[in-house]
């Protein structure tokens, strides 16, 4: 569904808040920036048919992130629940992906899942990892963010770093990266450009396996190269796929961006 053709379009939301779902006379929903079917795209689903609902808001901002009108320039329809299940209903999948923008900012994300889990559905979310919910997630999809991800001056798509210090601060929770592994089926995706990103995704792991109460086998771990174009992906693909055989992850492709580019709604 283009929400962008949709009812009561608000954009520049205060993104970077929790949602107020439910106040203020808003029906209880969530603000969604896109709701489409396509393949997964990402991860150890890879090529499984998926209805993805992206959510808007983000607590983060990556200067790379591909899904900028959800994190630095935030737009959105409020759908509320029935009318969110309705159009995933419309779509013939067994599996649902919720994302964003940063889907575990939102407290009505929780009612969505639940909602999904009675009718049968496996979700995914895709997080950054900084919030933990405690939901019916049958693949918790954490991509932790890098110091290479924070909007420097030089990388700010949008102004002149005024991101960076929040993004610094914020971008690892490690309690909740604990809870987010110890409760859940957990693939952890990192976006990765080069060698230079290696000795802190590393040391990353060790303080996560210190932290946790559960193993964080290798077999969990996946390098993502960065890269929203084909273009891009051409620049970084063949380097992490090295990366990823040199010290035993695994490498995930972005399918999506293969057969369709940056289109909206793949
Ligand atoms: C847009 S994010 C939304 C979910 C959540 N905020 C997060 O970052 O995990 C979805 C996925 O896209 C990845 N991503 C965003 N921009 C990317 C880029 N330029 N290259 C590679 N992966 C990217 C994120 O790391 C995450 O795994
Ligand atoms: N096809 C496709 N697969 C994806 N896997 C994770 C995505 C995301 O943006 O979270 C994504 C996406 O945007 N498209
Ligand atoms: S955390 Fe995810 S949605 Fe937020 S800015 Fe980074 S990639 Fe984009
Ligand atoms: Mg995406």
């Amino acid at each position: 569904m283009p929400v962008s053709d949709s009812v009561d379009l608000e954009s520049a939301a205060d993104s970077g808040t929790a949602a107020e779902t439910g106040s203020e006379g808003r029906p209880a929903g969530l603000p969604i920036n896109e709701l489409f079917y396509s393949l997964q795209g990402e991860g150890t689903l890879a090529g499984v048919p998926s209805v993805f609902v992206r959510t808007s808001g983000c607590n983060l901002r990556c200067w790379f992130c591909d899904s900028y009108h959800t994190s630095w320039e935030p737009t959105h329809a409020w759908l509320d629940l029935e009318e969110i299940l309705a159009e995933i209903d419309a779509h013939d999948a067994d599996h649902v992906v919720l994302t964003g923008g940063e889907p575990l900012l939102h407290e009505e994300s929780v009612a969505l899942l639940e909602a999904l889990d009675d009718r049968g559905y496996h979700t995914t979310v895709e997080t950054n990892g900084t919030i933990y919910r405690d939901a019916p997630i049958d693949l918790a999809s954490v991509s932790p963010k890098l110091a290479s991800s924070t909007p420097t001056p030089e990388r700010d798509p949008d102004g002149e770093g005024e991101w960076a210090e929040r993004h610094e601060r914020d971008r690892i929770d490690m309690d909740a990266l604990a809870r987010l592994v110890a409760e859940y089926d957990v693939q952890l995706k990192f976006v990765v450009t080069d060698a230079e990103d290696m000795p802190e995704i590393l040391d990353l792991l060790a303080d996560l396996r210190a932290a946790a109460d559960v193993p964080v086998p290798d077999d969990d771990v996946l390098l993502m190269p960065e890269g929203a174009t084909r273009e891009r992906l051409a620049e970084t693909r063949d380097r992490v796929a090295e990366l990823a055989m040199e010290h035993g992850f695994r490498y995930t492709p972005r399918l999506h961006v293969d057969l369709w580019n940056d289109a909206p709604e793949t």
